[in-house]
């Protein structure tokens, strides 16, 4: 288990490169599947979860070549249906959220796949009901062992249709579109997430010859069609590392210049930042956070107190929670964080009280806090990276705090964020990785 040492109390200067997007190249990577042409990708990031993904298509049979550090060519003209059967695809499958997007593809063009109940963040229940709903509107027939391993089969074909998605999954449309653009007929899926790396991924289907209409919107409509070619596709920047690197400016009052953002891909998140009172400039395609002394949280017209609460795109989405929360403890005001689509991902909220925040957590979906206003800074401690987001949250509570901090399990962070220790200390952080 790793972990960083990080001293904090020091603030950072210069400008960082987001990554590509880890939640668009599940998607994008899933899709090489459809075709058994080449489809080359670039701005990949180098994180665990891709980089397993990456060798679980390898392993599948995917020719597999890297063209240069962020950009790999994928060729699956000879896909391994086998392998599926192996304790090693089982081990891969359990080990990250974004393999169950290989269902879609797998069902589609070879009427067959399976899968055990894929891993990923333990941020609450993750239903899998909304995938296989699709798919089997489709045609699709599941067939469940147990509870943690999904067996699905179309010995007819897949067949479009109509279909309300129970709720808009974004990793489950993502499965359905891609299903359905090889299937025979029309499928019109409302209630569709339409969030940009979903947008990415029909963008990238269409390229290779799928019939897509509605995309960007609830309703889309997919003519299906006999085969997909091959296609080249870049990975927008990663939005929740662009929203992790505003926080960290505002909290550790930091000047940072964030490059090429791709600014109107960000939906609502600047201005979530800006509602805490953070200044933010957009500079051509870059975003600048100048060095702040004092943060403001709004309230409403009425003088309420704010709630920042998460929703399907494009609302908030429920990534950027955990980082809205830590940077509110240093802000002047009081707002309330209400995470509704995850039950787990709060409770990380304890390690930030023994820092010294002034939080309460009223229940596991809503916390209050009462910012410091920068009055008395964060002290320095030891703690554990739950998830994901919630590392990146600490790792900025950390930097800000005054004194050393060490965080374990930063595997975590790694899953999602490319080199941060190496990349924050060029800006002047101390994080040692131990
Ligand atoms: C690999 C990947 O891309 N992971 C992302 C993806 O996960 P993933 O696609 O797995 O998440 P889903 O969108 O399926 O659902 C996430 C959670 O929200 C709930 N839910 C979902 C939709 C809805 O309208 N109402 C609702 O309550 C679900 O029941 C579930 O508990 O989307 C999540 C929601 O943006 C993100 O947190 C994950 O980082
Ligand atoms: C929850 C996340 O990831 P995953 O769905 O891969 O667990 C995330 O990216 O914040």
């Amino acid at each position: 288990m790793a972990s960083f040492e990080v001293i904090g109390g020091h603030p950072l200067k210069g400008e960082i490169v987001p990554q590509g997007a880890k939640n668009e190249a599940l998607q994008i990577l899933c899709a090489v599947l459809l075709t058994s042409e080449p489809v080359t990708i670039s701005n990949i990031p180098d994180i665990r979860d891709v980089n397993k993904l990456i060798e679980l298509l390898r392993d599948m049979g995917v020719k597999v070549g890297k063209l240069a550090s962020d950009t790999y060519r994928f060729q699956a003209d000879a896909v391994n249906l086998d392998y599926l059967d192996s304790e090693q695809f089982i081990a891969q499958g359990r080990a990250l959220r974004g393999s169950v997007m290989i269902l879609g593809p797998m069902l589609t063009r070879f009427g067959k796949c399976q899968l055990p109940k894929p891993g990923g963040d333990k941020i609450g229940r993750r239903p899998m009901d909304t995938h296989f709903l699709g798919l089997e509107k489709l045609g699709g027939k599941l067939t469940l062992e147990g509870t943690d391993f999904y067996r699905i089969k179309a010995e007819n074909g897949l067949h479009g249709t109509y279909m309300l998605l129970d709720e808009a999954s974004v990793t489950g449309t993502a499965n359905i579109v891609m299903a359905a653009v090889l299937a025979e007929g029309t499928t019109t899926i409302y209630n569709a997430a339409c969030e940009p790396y979903l947008q990415q991924l029909c963008k990238m289907l269409v390229r290779m010859g799928a019939k897509i209409n509605g995309i960007g919107s609830n309703l889309l409509t997919i003519e299906g069609v006999e085969s997909l070619g091959g296609t080249e596709h870049r990975m927008l920047p990663d939005m929740i590392e662009i929203g992790s690197f505003i926080g960290l400016a505002a909290m550790t009052g930091s000047e940072i210049t964030i490059k090429d953002c791709q600014v109107p891909e960000l939906g609502i998140i600047p201005d979530t930042f800006r509602k805490l009172g953070i200044q933010l400039e957009v500079r051509g395609d870059d975003i600048f956070v100048p060095a702040q002394d004092h943060y403001e949280i709004a309230t409403y017209l009425d003088g309420s107190i704010l709630t920042v609460s998460d929703h399907t795109w494009p609302g908030l989405t429920p990534d950027l929670l955990s980082i809205v929360l830590v940077v509110a403890i240093q802000a002047k005001g009081t707002v309330l964080i209400h995470q509704k689509m995850f039950e787990s991902r709060l409770f990380f909220v304890d390690k930030l009280i023994d820092m010294g925040a002034q939080i309460t957590l009223c229940d596991p979906h809503r916390a209050i806090v009462i910012g410091l206003d920068k009055r008395n800074a964060l002290r320095g401690i030891s703690m554990t990276s739950p998830d994901i987001r919630a590392g990146v949250a600490l790792l900025i509570s950390a930097l800000s705090a005054e004194g050393r901090s060490v965080i374990d399990n930063v595997e975590q962070i790694d899953r999602g964020y490319q080199f941060i220790d190496k990349r924050l200390n060029v800006l002047g952080a101390q994080i040692r990785r131990l």
